[in-house]
């Protein structure tokens, strides 16, 4: 069959033409689908786009620093922190304000140099420290870096600060400490050098002077001691406040340490005012304080040094005005004193002596003198003291008055007296073993020996190693000595007494003795300071103080030992009043080792007819009615030098007064038909210079007061008597005797 040709052609084109749309469907749905793809991955885009914004507010908001930014000068964004650091109540305060606002003027090129053009080159550079300006106008301070950005498509600054005012005021407050003494506020050594620095440089560019002053407490220890530590803190408090109410505010007051305080009295500077000033302080401290309860007066020392005049730096200065305040305590505290170079010089010999004694030491230029102790009453040597002489190649022998303070003070002394205690414990052994008959050595001992804890050890050890009784050993050691800690005191002094060494008490008298403490050192001495012996013929008060110290050493069970004995006359007031021993140039000055020896090898003793000679004259006589008491009184008496006159009733006594010069007389109160007192009463008109001593139980004032207060009686002694006390009265009454 054959088709019509329209209708091939018409299918032809209709072909075509479907085959057409369905390509143009095709692309079109391919469009579609794309424009759908863009759709979604521009929603996504935005959705992305909105969380992250999201995420970088919600990091900006929450930052713990302080972020704005300003645009044209003007603030256009802030955080919260930022709101917090300025002190603003809502963003708003400050939003469209001024930038340079927040940052005063005095930071803002500090601010301008901490900008940078990028993130990355403000993150590699240090933040740098500014303050900025809250709305009340208060300043904080920040660490702070700023950058350049685009915000809202506008150049802008976006600035970053961090609130830094903890950590300063830590920072500060460490440095306060280490700069200030945390007891009183002041400022320390440390931060009182760097001012005097500084201040030394200003016044060398202006031509200007300074003055240093070195202020130490009188007896601060003392207060410590008794009062206690707390007390003392408080004084030093005080004594802060009114060394600073004494200068201007623009001096420097600082403490040093323990009671030491220094000023800087900064210029201007008159030539009196150093002295005006310490005039001031001296007055201040002087000023009564109550502390623990009780009113104290605290007094100062002060030395003062002058910048140029003594010195050009800090540290010398320091120095020389503490030299100078050691010149005001020796010269009796509560003193001032300016530095001088003849300070400087005493206290460079002082050092040069120091060394030496440290050489003397290694070298063996020690050597030791023995001076012979006597007893009054058999003048045989009982004792000898080692005295310790440097002999110096260089200055000759020195005595140790020289260089034992500078050996105290420098703590040589406990080595120098290891020396002294094994060279008298060496020379003992060699005279025994060359068969001398020695006598029991005394060395001296200085404070800070006997609070060495191993001090009995190394007794003991020194004792044991040249096989030594130790009761050939004797201790002398000072009141002070014992003073410093004397619970501690005793305790030791109880062990070496069980080792059988003696003890005395040096000088006695010259220090401040507690006598109860005294009662308990069981020493076997008191030594009478030679400054007593010396006035003991001549001046009233030290004879009064010699016989009451022979008295208390009696009464306390002890020998009491005169020292610095040189006359005769000395002599025999020490014999009339008791006193046991003397040591003194009398009967020998110290001597060396071989001359002692001798003295000692040939038993040489004291002459003792000076004291026969007064004893003579000293006549007593005893009145009583039992001839037993008359005889035990004979036999007391007898040993002591006495001359002894016996009655037996009130005849007799009256027939012994006519003959003899009777110095004193000693009655019972109960004599046969008649009383003592009326005796007294009686012989006190005959024989007026006559000493009239009462034996009586009875004691009452009532039995006595009439007779004392009229004069009949000079003393009496309580019956039964003890011997020492009657011994004791009986010397009195003739020191008493022969001194009107
Ligand atoms: N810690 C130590 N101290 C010691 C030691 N050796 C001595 N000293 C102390 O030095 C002070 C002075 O001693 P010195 O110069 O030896 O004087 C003594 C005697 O020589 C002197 N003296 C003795 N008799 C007389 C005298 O009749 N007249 C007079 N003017 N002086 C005399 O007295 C001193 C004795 O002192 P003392 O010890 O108090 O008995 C002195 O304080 C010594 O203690 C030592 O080794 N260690």
């Amino acid at each position: 069959m054959i088709e019509p040709v329209v209708s091939t052609v018409a299918s032809r084109s209709l072909i075509r033409e479907r085959s057409a749309r369905k390509e143009a469907e095709t692309l079109l749905e391919q469009k579609s689908r794309e424009l759908y793809d863009i759709n979604l991955n521009l929603r996504q885009l935005n959705a992305h786009l909105e969380e992250s914004e999201t995420r970088y507010r919600t990091l900006v908001e929450l930052m713990p620093d302080a972020i704005w930014i300003h645009c044209d000068g003007r603030i256009v964004f802030m955080n919260p922190a930022a709101q917090r650091l300025f002190g603003a109540t809502s963003p708003e305060q400050l939003l469209g304000t001024e930038a340079l606002e927040r940052v005063p003027e005095a930071y803002r090129a500090q601010m301008e140099q901490g900008i940078f053009n990028d993130l990355a080159a403000a993150q590699s550079q240090p933040r740098c420290a500014l303050r900025v300006a809250r709305v009340d106008g208060s300043l904080v301070d920040v660490e702070f870096f700023g950058c350049a950005i685009r915000f809202n498509d506008a150049a802008s600054v976006m600035n970053v600060a961090h609130d830094i005012t903890e950590r300063r005021q830590h920072e500060m407050a460490m440095e306060h400490q280490a700069t200030h003494d945390l007891l009183t506020g002041l400022p320390n050594r440390a931060l009182f050098l760097d001012r005097l620095t500084h201040a030394i440089r200003r016044a060398e560019r202006h031509n200007e002077r300074l003055a240093v002053m070195f202020v130490d407490l009188d007896k601060f220890k003392s207060i410590n001691d008794t009062l206690g530590h707390a007390a003392g803190d408080d004084l030093l408090r005080m004594v802060a406040g009114h060394l600073k109410q004494c200068v201007r505010l623009s001096d420097t007051v600082a403490r040093l340490g323990g009671d030491e305080f220094v000023l800087l009295l900064d210029n201007p500077l008159g030539d009196t005012m150093p002295a005006m000033i310490a005039e001031r302080i001296s007055m201040r401290l002087g000023q009564p304080v109550i502390l623990g309860g009780q009113e104290h007066v605290i007094t100062g020392s002060i030395g003062i040094s002058i910048f140029p005049e003594d010195g050009t730096r800090a540290e010398s200065l320091l120095r020389q005005a503490d030299i100078a305040m050691y010149r005001a305590k020796e010269g009796g505290r509560n003193s001032f004193q300016f530095f001088t170079q003849e300070m400087q010089n005493r206290l460079d010999a002082r050092v040069a002596l120091e060394q030496g004694l440290h050489r003397a030491l290694q070298r063996d230029e020690f050597v030791l003198h023995y001076q012979p102790q006597v007893n009054l009453r058999s003048g045989r040597i009982v004792g000898m003291e080692a005295l310790l002489r440097w002999q110096s190649p260089e200055l000759g022998l020195v005595p140790p008055l020289q260089f034992i303070p500078v050996a105290e003070e420098s703590n040589l002394i406990n080595a120098i007296g290891k020396w002294v205690l094994e060279k008298a414990c060496a020379t003992l052994r060699a005279w025994l073993d060359a068969g001398v008959p020695v006598v029991p050595i005394a060395v001296n001992v200085a404070a800070s020996q006997f609070s060495d804890d191993d001090m009995d050890q190394l007794l003991r050890d020194t004792l044991a190693r040249y096989r030594l009784d130790p009761g050939l050993l004797e201790l002398e050691l000072t009141e002070s000595l014992s003073m410093e800690d004397p619970e501690a005191s005793i305790e030791l002094m109880h062990r070496l007494k069980a080792t059988g060494i003696g003890m005395s008490i040096d000088d006695f008298g010259t220090g401040y003795s507690n006598l109860s403490y005294l009662k308990r050192f069981p020493v076997d001495k008191l030594k009478i300071d030679q400054s007593f012996t010396r006035g003991l013929t001549s001046d009233p008060e030290d004879r009064s103080i010699v016989t009451a110290v022979i008295r208390m050493a009696h009464s306390l069970g002890l020998r009491a030992i005169a020292e610095g004995v040189e006359t005769e006359g000395q002599l025999r007031l020490l014999a009339a009043e008791g006193c046991d021993e003397i040591q003194g140039y009398y009967f020998s000055r110290p001597l060396p080792e071989q001359a002692m020896l001798a003295m000692l090898a040939r038993d040489m003793g004291m002459d003792l007819a000076p004291l026969t000679r007064t004893v003579q004259r000293r006549t007593v006589l005893l009145v009583d009615d039992e001839p037993q008491v008359l005889s035990t009184f004979r036999k007391l008496l007898g040993g002591h030098g006495y001359d002894v006159l016996t009655a037996h009733g009130l005849a007799e006594a009256y027939e012994l007064l006519a003959g003899n010069d009777v110095g004193v007389v000693i009655s019972d109160q109960e004599l046969v038909g008649h009383t003592g007192i009326d005796f007294f009463h009686r012989i006190k008109r005959m024989y007026p210079r006559t000493v009239r001593v009462l034996l009586t139980a009875d004691t009452t004032p009532a039995n006595l007061g009439d007779a004392i207060n009229k004069g009949a009686v000079f003393k009496f002694v309580e019956k039964p008597w003890r011997d020492e006390a009657l011994l004791a009265v009986l010397a009195s009454g003739f020191a008493h005797h022969e001194r009107f």
